[in-house]
């Protein structure tokens, strides 16, 4: 006998308001069947680890989305890197990891800081502004693709093209339907700058071009990986700035404490991933028949892992449901593990706490003036709108 749920975790209803969702689903057992899409959810903090750590058993070669690569052609050429297992994946991935390597990253520093301190002042002499389309969206837009070195006009198809592929890992509901309405220009745009000629000499996309030069990658996988970061390093961040802002905004006394305490950033934005993960769900599939938790999985079957509710896993936290700055949030699964694990999270963290540094300088308070809107997504969770107003230090 196997924990059976008619739950779906695509609708509206669940992706408005999860969280009473993933305790059922917790509850149900380590492993539960989801009768509406013939898959199996795992939600507790330790099936989803386990998960993400073997990937021999939980396999990414199939698609990371509902639909089975093996079953149906995929939308999009797939992924050489986040949609390939060992050892495709250990090449492409020994490159990326090079390429945001600390030092990588700290030569970022001093720019990504200087635009954070730009916006801030910025939208201090504003008071009043949208802590989405002015902040969360505008910073990430402006840094990263400036660091990958492709240009600024266009660039708001790189939100459209977030959307479409991270829709895309779920059904093909009304959401994924919306996204992929302009789905042709749009990715015909993207595909123009995974080239040599679109990308700027020194950045991080030309750097990608270099390694086939020293033999470590074919011109087409040289694009292929451009496109991954295109596809990941923007509407990820997107709405892990906006949790961010929403969450110190939602618990003003969590960012009295963060402002005395500028240190407590980088824990903060931990925090932030693991109590409002931006990242909620993905998909592994089944490579051989394993029992979990008394249940018999078979093969070639599809698991759910819901990062966001082995987030707040009392198995695993104290207090699972409470926003605080100052614990231990190390062990969150917004950044997945194992193999797979972000390899853009220093660029993540960077961004984020350039903007949080930036704030704690010249801000005495913000607060919601008005109820923020959902943007609804089949993976992401975040915010269309968060209307904001700051007071200045
Ligand atoms: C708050 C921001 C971010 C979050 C929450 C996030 C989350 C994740 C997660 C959960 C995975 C694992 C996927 C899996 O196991 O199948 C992942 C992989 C990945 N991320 Fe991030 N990410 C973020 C920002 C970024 C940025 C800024 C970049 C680009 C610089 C990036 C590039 C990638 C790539 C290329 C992979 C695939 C790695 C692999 O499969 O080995 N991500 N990300
Ligand atoms: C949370 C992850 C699913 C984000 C992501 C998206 C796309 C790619 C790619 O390689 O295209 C890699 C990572």
């Amino acid at each position: 006998s196997r924990p059976i749920s008619t739950v779906d975790p695509f609708s509206h209803g669940f992706l408005g308001d999860p969280y009473p969702h993933h305790e059922a689903l917790r509850e149900a057992g380590p492993v539960v069947w989801l009768e509406k899409y013939g898959v199996w959810a795992m939600a507790r903090h330790d099936q989803v680890r386990e998960a993400l750590t073997d990937w021999e058993t939980y396999c990414s070669s199939a698609g990371v989305g509902l639909s089975d690569f093996r079953k149906e052609p995929p939308w999009w050429p797939p992924s050489i890197i986040l949609e390939a297992d060992p050892p495709l994946h250990t090449r492409t991935r020994a490159v990326l990891t090079r390429l945001l390597w600390p030092n990588a990253i700290k030569a970022l520093r001093e720019t990504f800081e200087r635009e954070a301190d730009r916006l801030i002042e910025k939208l201090v002499a504003r008071r009043e502004f949208d802590g989405i389309a002015d902040l969360a969206e505008a910073y990430p837009l402006k840094v990263f693709p400036d660091a990958v070195g492709i240009p600024e006009e266009g660039r708001e198809n790189l939100l459209r093209y977030g959307s479409m592929v991270f829709n895309s890992f779920g059904p093909h509901n009304d959401l994924l339907r919306e996204a992929m309405t302009h789905a042709g220009p749009v990715r015909d745009w993207i595909m123009s700058k995974c080239n040599r000629a679109a990308l700027a000499p020194r950045g991080l996309g030309m750097q990608i071009f270099d390694a086939v030069d020293g033999g470590e990658l074919s011109e087409d996988e040289a694009g292929m990986l451009v496109r991954s970061f295109l596809s990941a390093g923007i509407d990820t961040t997107v709405y892990g700035l906006g949790n961010a802002l929403y969450c110190l905004a939602r618990y003003p006394d969590q960012w009295q404490t963060l402002r005395r305490e500028p240190n407590l950033i980088r824990n903060a934005f931990e925090e932030v991933l693991r109590f409002e993960a931006p990242v909620q769900t993905f998909f592994r599939t089944t490579t051989r028949a394993i029992e979990v938790g008394g249940v018999q999985l078979g093969e070639g079957e599809k698991v759910l892992l819901f990062l966001a509710a082995a987030n707040r896993d009392p198995r695993r936290w104290e207090r699972s449901d409470v926003f605080d700055i100052s614990r231990r949030a190390a062990g969150h699964m917004t950044f997945g593990t194992g193999v797979h694990g972000c390899v853009g999270q220093s660029v993540a963290r960077l961004e984020t706490e350039a903007i949080l540094a930036a704030l704690a300088k010249r801000v005495e308070s913000f607060e919601l003036i008005a109820e923020p809107r959902r943007r609804l997504n089949n993976t992401l969770r975040g915010f269309d709108t968060l209307p904001l107003r700051i007071t200045a230090l």
